[in-house]
């Protein structure tokens, strides 16, 4: 059998607790909607034109999942992992770990991820498609969170039609402290 040692423990018992008292932001069925309109927007402008959608690892992975199920188009899927929380709750510099594999060049790029927060991560990706040479870049981001701090002022994603207050929040693909992304919906810890 397979124990857990103290720590492992701790980190369970601590994100359990985390869990079982946070305040629950978005519903999973108010998710699953947004994602419904973000789909059919998507289908509309961009379904007669082989797109190549990028997610951006990790926290896109699951909005890219959802989204691609509700898309009956021809597409390509690919990734980029690049983070600035890396776990943390406030982010760093920029850090590219993976770079896309399929080339951008000449062709109808989709850059889906959770979160647009401060906007560094994503503004730091379009400049990558432009370097790259995409035919066309739209940007589709599960939620935007609601404060005066945008990297580039007035950021905003083309597709997103989701609004968090300015608190750290995890669910659907976002992490606390490298935990919940798994969570059902958008949540904010307790009192942070
Ligand atoms: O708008 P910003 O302030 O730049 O933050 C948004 C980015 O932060 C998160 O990624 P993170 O760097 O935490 O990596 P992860 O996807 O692995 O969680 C999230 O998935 C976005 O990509
Ligand atoms: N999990 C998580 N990642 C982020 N990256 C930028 N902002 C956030 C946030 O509020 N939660």
């Amino acid at each position: 059998m397979v124990t857990l040692d103290k720590q492992a423990l701790e980190s369970r018992d601590s994100m359990r607790e985390l869990m079982d008292n946070a305040d629950c932001l978005i519903s999973q069925q108010q998710v699953e909607q947004a994602l419904d309109r973000m789909a059919e927007a998507i289908t509309r402008d961009l379904g007669d034109k082989l797109p190549v959608f990028y997610c951006v690892m990790n926290g896109g992975l699951i909005t890219t999942g959802h989204l691609l199920t509700r898309l009956g188009f021809p597409l390509e899927v690919d990734y980029i992992h690049a983070t600035r929380y890396r776990s943390q709750l406030h982010g760093g510099d920029l850090f590219w770990r993976v770079s896309p594999e399929v080339p951008m060049a000449g062709r109808h790029v989709v850059i889906v991820d959770d979160i647009l927060d401060e906007g560094s991560t994503l503004a730091a990706i379009l400049d990558y498609c432009e370097e790259a040479q995409a035919a066309s870049v739209t940007t589709a981001v599960l939620v935007d969170k609601q404060h005066d701090r945008k990297a580039v002022p007035g950021l905003k994603a083309d597709y997103c039609s989701l609004k968090v207050v300015d608190r750290y929040v995890f669910g659907f693909g976002m992490d606390y402290k490298g935990y919940w992304r798994n969570a059902p919906g958008i949540f904010a810890p307790k009192g942070l």
